[in-house]
């Protein structure tokens, strides 16, 4: 086993004082002399434990506010020095300076403080600076000092103690390495509060989930994020990479829909969605969609998920199923299985930036956040479109937008009725489209087409007339728009532009 070093003197200083406690009567019960700076000092006196304050120790008071008070060489002197080096030893007794061999600090709270919308000179304030010092001199001097810098810590730290005030020095090494994390970590908060547009990409994210596996059982995944804020998972197995990717998606479409509707996603794509009045008829309407494809896929709603939907949806299998509530009789129904995945979706999303891998690099960009309303639509055919259209052109629309470029997405009274996901040429997506559309049994007379780019040629009306299809939504801008808008008003079919692409890779 690893030889356990004891500790004789500590210097603590946090900005939060809950849960310290049980550390400092432990350190008092062992005999470690403790040191602490104001508040701290108070507080650890408050509950009957001898403290020495920093300030009898560097022989100056907290100064400017609180900027200056471990910022001292008695101080750091004491963190840094190299037990093994004679010279280091002889000027801690020269200038008599105590070794600390364990540090605890909680930092000033700068997250929080921007997050709150506090005044520039208060989120100023809240940059620690001493604190910051000692974290960074502590773990620096891992091989004789340990640095507690996180409250998350402090269990794990009592149990360590319960064996004596000592450590080893892989725990010292191990929490060295968790302070460096702090440390950059709230150095990028504050970085992202001050970068300005021409920012270099930083991101940190403390909270880390270690997956099964990542996309395919060979390969290794984790997620980084703090998905506790987002759901609550009341049942099932662990989220996989690709769940985590599906309900991206899933969550990602449904924010599109107010009215009560129902989702089933497969491979980031929707396999059915509708509209309804009663969600029951929604789910029965998304699944009529494509019911081969939810076998495995991933249930959404935005609407509390009642007990008839949910004895619905127990007759196939599925992975996952996200609601923002879900009442009794359907949490009964629906845990009968032992793996499902049950979600409550608490909040929206609220990211604004796309980031992703590509080649030696990053590529970031702003999500896509535009949705056009019936007020974005241009009529660019003689025949205008009905009120009736106009749901279903803007309700494809939707769709198109969160699915796979290239797409073609048909639809009809709120229910999708097939798309074509992924697709290499346009005129393949709406073959697609056709195809499943008809395997199901649709009847695509009076349906709608939503392209998410424009048409390059004419050979997309002329295919979505011949099923049937008689109003198109896309984003116009091709050279040859005038080819398929002639088309459509040689054919009494009718014709929408947005203005607006909804590429999706
Ligand atoms: N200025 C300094 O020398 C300094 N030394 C420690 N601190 C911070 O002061 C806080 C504790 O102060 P107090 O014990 O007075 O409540 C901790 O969050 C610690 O990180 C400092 N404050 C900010 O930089």
């Amino acid at each position: 086993m690893a030889e356990s070093k004891k500790i004789k003197n500590a210097l603590i200083s946090v900005f939060h004082k809950d849960n310290l406690e049980p550390i400092v009567k432990k350190l008092n019960d062992e005999g470690v002399n403790i040191y602490s700076t104001g508040g701290t000092q108070k507080f650890i006196e408050e509950h009957g434990v001898p403290v020495n304050k920093v300030e009898d120790l560097t022989s100056y008071p907290s100064i400017l506010g609180g900027r200056v008070k471990t910022l001292h060489p008695k101080v750091f002197g004491g963190i840094l020095a190299r037990r093994h080096e004679s010279g280091d030893k002889e000027q801690l007794t020269e200038f008599e300076i105590p070794e600390f061999d364990l540090v605890i600090v909680d930092l000033y709270p700068f997250e929080e403080t921007v997050a709150s919308g506090a005044s520039e000179q208060d989120i100023i304030e809240k940059i620690d600076i001493g604190g910051i010092s000692l974290i960074r001199a502590a773990a620096k001097n891992f091989k004789d000092v340990m640095i507690v810098s996180s409250r998350k810590q402090y269990d794990e730290v009592v149990d360590i103690f319960s064996n004596g005030a000592a450590t080893t020095l892989e725990e010292r090494k191990k929490f060295a390495g968790e302070a460096f994390a702090i440390s950059s970590h709230y150095d990028t908060a504050i970085y992202d509060y001050f970068a300005g547009s021409d920012r270099e990409l930083k991101i940190s994210v403390p909270e880390k989930k270690t997956l099964r596996y990542g996309e395919n059982p060979h390969q290794k995944g984790e997620f980084f994020g703090p998905l506790d804020e987002l759901f609550d998972q009341l049942h099932g197995k662990e989220l996989s990479y690709n769940n985590l990717l599906d309900v991206d998606a899933a969550v990602n479409l449904m924010a599109e829909f107010d009215e009560t509707t129902f989702a089933i996603l497969k491979h980031n794509n929707a396999c059915g969605i509708a509209s309804r009045e009663k969600l029951v008829d929604a789910y029965k309407n998304a699944l009529a969609g494509d019911p081969v494809s939810a076998f495995g896929g991933i249930m959404i709603t935005n609407r509390e998920l009642d007990g008839e939907t949910a004895q619905e949806l127990d007759q196939i299998f599925f992975e996952v199923v996200i609601a923002p509530s879900y009442s009794d009789e359907a949490l009964e129904v629906l845990k009968k299985k032992k793996k499902r995945i049950i979600l409550v979706q608490k909040e929206q999303l609220k990211t604004n930036k796309l980031v992703r891998t590509a080649l030696n690099g990053y590529l970031v960009q702003d999500k896509d956040m535009k949705i056009e309303e019936s007020a974005d639509l241009e009529n660019v055919t003689d025949r205008k479109v009905t009120d009736n259209e106009v749901e279903d052109l803007l309700f494809a629309n939707k769709i198109c937008k969160h699915t796979k470029s290239n797409t073609i997405v048909l639809a009809k009274n709120k229910q999708l009725l097939g798309s074509g996901t992924g697709q290499t040429s346009r005129v393949d997506a709406l073959r697609h489209a056709i195809t499943k559309a008809k395997a199901f049994k649709f009847d695509l007379q009076g349906g709608v087409m939503a392209s998410d780019a424009f048409f390059p040629f004419p050979d997309c009306v002329e295919i979505a007339d011949g099923e049937g299809i008689e109003a198109v939504i896309q984003p116009g801008g091709s050279i040859r728009d005038n080819e398929s808008i002639d088309y459509c008003n040689q054919h009494n079919m009718a014709m929408v532009t947005t203005g607006v692409r909804h590429f999706k890779h």
